[in-house]
């Protein structure tokens, strides 16, 4: 097979990928998915007071020695506590308050009674068990202490982390700015969804895989175009996006037939070619190419500076888009946008059907892993059908195979793959 390697595309691809260091302030609500691009330290102790973890009632644990069922304590009730509500009261021997599950313990209380544990009394109550001094007790800055880092520069921001930025009180969330990221498709053959197929064209469906998968990826802004195969229309598509782009994606005419616009699209473009081909299956024609280009001189920034963008042109064949989004764009995406949850995920495990087709070279198999079990979908495995991709969730790197000579991949075999 023609090409470098996987590994030495992503390295190629890796060194001419801007990493982004621009910071923006978003809500918190969208925060889910961005990189954080500061410290996060608290500023106050969480929770702020030492608060009931139950309904129930607060005392003194030495009030409660010797309490049965039989022999119970009876207490006087001072008053009710509900969570949100703060008494200054301080408690007495022989003294309790009626609290609720996370109000504020009063002073002179070191441990709360479940109510199941009492007769539920309003002005006494009577105490059924013993208590151990701050049993059912949580004390002030128990989830985080103030001047404490919560969360390191560079986390990606989940679900919880968002939860626990709610539970410091921010609102606005500091974070690396989004790369802008510009698809581009080729191809006469190729319409957009939704009008009659007219005769000799089928559907776009690399831009919808493209733009989908980047924003499971976590990034939503970026612009789409079909364009012709025409290499100055396309010239000039490219030069256009790269005034706005990070990063131009592209997919189509980079094999070796007529149409194949894509090599020369980029030398109009004036983009110095850094590879092509790759060894792997699918995806084998990818091409990459670099962009130098000079910003406007402004008013306040008296020097030009140059930016590089990278442009990868992926093969038009689906699978092929789909094998390499994972393979080549994903590592470029984890170093741009600095965050460490985009990188590839390496499983292994055990070839659960027999894979009918003969191994030439290093080849990416759609499979679905469950309990440990690569299990093959029905279907061809052609690079141009992507109907079959449906459900996997990962492809089986043959480079994992254990004989790698062996020209056949079978049942019982163990295997790696990369997960989807
Ligand atoms: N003589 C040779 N022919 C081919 C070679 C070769 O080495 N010598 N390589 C083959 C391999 S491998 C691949 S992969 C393809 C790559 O071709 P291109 O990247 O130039 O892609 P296209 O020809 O434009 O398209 C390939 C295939 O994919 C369909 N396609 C294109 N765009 C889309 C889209 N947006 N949505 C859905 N499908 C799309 C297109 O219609 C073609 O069927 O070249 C082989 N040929
Ligand atoms: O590299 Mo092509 O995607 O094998 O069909």
């Amino acid at each position: 097979m023609e090409g470098i390697s996987v590994e030495q595309a992503v390295e190629q691809i890796l060194q001419h990928t801007p990493v982004i260091n621009e910071t923006e302030e978003t809500e918190l609500n969208k925060a889910g998915g961005r990189v954080l691009a500061q410290d996060m330290v608290a500023g106050f102790d969480n929770p702020p007071f030492d608060r009931s973890p139950v309904d129930g009632y607060a005392c003194k644990a030495e009030d409660l020695a010797g309490a049965t069922k039989e022999h119970p304590v009876r207490l006087k009730v001072m008053e009710e506590i509900d969570a949100g509500q703060y008494s200054e009261r301080e408690i007495q021997q022989g003294q309790a308050v009626r609290i609720m599950t996370g109000a504020a313990i009063p002073n002179g209380c070191n441990c709360c009674i479940y109510q199941e544990d009492t007769d539920y009394g309003e002005d006494t109550v009577e105490v059924y068990s013993e208590q151990k001094r701050w049993s059912n007790y949580c004390f002030s800055g128990e989830d985080f202490k103030k001047g404490t880092t919560l969360l390191k520069k560079g986390t990606h921001i989940g679900y919880v982390e968002a939860a626990i930025l709610a539970g410091m009180g921010v609102a606005k969330v500091p974070v690396y700015r989004q790369p802008r990221i510009v698809l581009l498709t080729t191809g006469d053959e190729v319409v957009e969804p939704g009008i009659p197929l007219p005769e000799g064209k089928i559907y776009n469906s690399n831009m919808t895989m493209l733009s989908v998968r980047l924003r499971e990826l976590g990034i939503e802004s970026f612009h789409m175009e079909a364009v012709k195969d025409d290499p100055t229309v396309m010239s000039e598509k490219l030069k256009e996006a790269a005034k706005v782009a990070d990063m131009i994606i592209t997919t189509g005419g980079v094999s070796v037939g007529k149409k194949d616009i894509m090599h020369e699209s980029l030398r109009l473009m004036g983009a110095e070619r850094i590879f092509w081909r790759v060894k792997m299956k699918p995806g084998m024609p990818t091409l990459f190419s670099a962009y130098k280009k000079t910003s406007d001189i402004t008013a306040t920034d008296h020097c030009a500076s140059e930016r590089e963008i990278p442009i990868i042109s992926l093969s038009g064949n689906p699978f092929g888009v789909a094998v390499s989004i994972e393979l080549l764009i994903r590592p470029a995406l984890e170093k741009m946008m600095q965050d460490p949850s985009i990188g590839l995920k390496e499983v292994n495990g055990i070839m659960a059907d027999n894979f009918e087709k003969g191994i030439k070279g290093r080849r990416f198999i759609r499979a679905y892993l469950e309990n440990g079990k690569f299990h093959l979908p029905n279907g061809l495995h052609s690079n141009g059908v992507l109907s079959s991709m449906a459900g996997c969730n990962c492809l089986i790197d043959t480079k994992t195979m254990e004989n790698q000579e062996s020209r056949s991949l079978n049942a019982g075999d163990k295997v790696g793959a990369i997960l989807l």
